[in-house]
């Protein structure tokens, strides 16, 4: 295992094919990634450079290859089979995808959040405290378990049943212990695929609070379909489009405000006015 690749670097990476918010911290970014399942290619030549401790949304028509792009940030295509990824994800100026890069350190620094919430059945508890005890964590867990939870804004809710089996909770309450659960492991980046596509729309306006309180700390990329939630919650917004294969690509990328009210590209005004996808 060569953890030490992934060493904490923070450094600015300019190229100049590199799409990117300047002069920002860079989180990651990817330079020529390309993804293929089996002969399909999936998605082509994106650079994308992410701003640390700010929250970038991807949105594009269904098929554009958001969720695949998203899932090279932390190396989950690699389960699955069909999946080849060429290019480069650099995460502190290091190639994740590097001979040597130990995939379930990379899923440990950088988290991932999923659509549905999925939670083990298993208590409150020990869903948050599962990472942890996995990398050995030899503090105090109970404390441990009460920062998370807090961090993901569930303290409150759940401290009177920390015992109780998660699947009891409600969807909304679900998905923030699915955020517990991945902030407990104490990663940089928190990537969110659709987190709220499976809750109502009061839960879902607690996600995206909680997402602007975790900014202060932690990197957010997230998929979304939803136009309004990307436009409310990101600061960055990377719009994807697919080519007449099929093929996703990066169409255009910059600050949410400008990606919504002057973009540079007419399919992304098409797309964000609702004109198209
Ligand atoms: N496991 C897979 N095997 C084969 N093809 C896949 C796989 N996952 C995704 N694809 C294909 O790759 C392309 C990009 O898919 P992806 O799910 O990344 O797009 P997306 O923009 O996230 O879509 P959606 O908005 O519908 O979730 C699509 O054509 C999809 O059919």
């Amino acid at each position: 295992m060569t953890t030490n690749v992934l060493t904490r670097r923070p450094e600015i990476h300019a190229g100049p094919q590199v799409a990117a918010p300047e002069p920002t911290e860079t989180a990651i970014e990817t330079r020529g990634l390309n993804v293929y399942y089996d002969k399909f290619h999936a998605v082509r030549d994106v650079n994308l450079r992410i701003a640390a401790r700010k929250i970038t949304a991807m949105i594009g028509p269904s098929g554009c290859g958001k969720s695949t792009v998203l899932r090279c940030f932390n190396r989950m295509n690699d389960l699955i089979p069909t999946a080849r990824v060429e290019g480069e994800v650099l995460f502190h100026g290091h190639n994740i995808y590097a001979p040597g890069v130990d995939p379930v350190e990379v899923r440990r620094r950088i988290g991932m959040v999923f659509q549905k919430p999925n939670p083990f059945p298993k208590s409150i508890y020990e869903n948050v405290a599962w990472g942890a005890r996995i990398n050995g964590f030899q503090g105090d867990m109970d404390e441990l378990v009460e920062e998370s939870l807090r961090g993901a804004a569930l303290w409150d809710e759940v401290k009177d049943k920390l015992h109780q089996n998660a699947l009891g909770l409600s969807g909304g309450q679900q998905q923030r212990l699915c955020i517990a659960r991945a902030i407990a492991v104490k990663p940089e980046i928190i990537l969110m695929d659709e987190p709220c596509s499976a809750l109502d729309p009061i839960a879902t306006l607690a996600i995206e609070d909680l997402m602007k309180e975790l900014v202060a700390s932690y990197t957010i990329i997230i998929v979304t379909h939803n136009m309004q939630q990307a436009a409310r919650v990101s600061d960055f917004t990377a719009f994807f489009m697919v080519d007449e294969r099929r093929t996703g690509h990066l169409a255009e990328y910059g600050p949410t405000d400008q990606i919504f009210t002057r973009p540079k590209n007419k399919a992304t005004e098409d797309y964000i006015t609702g004109r198209f996808g």
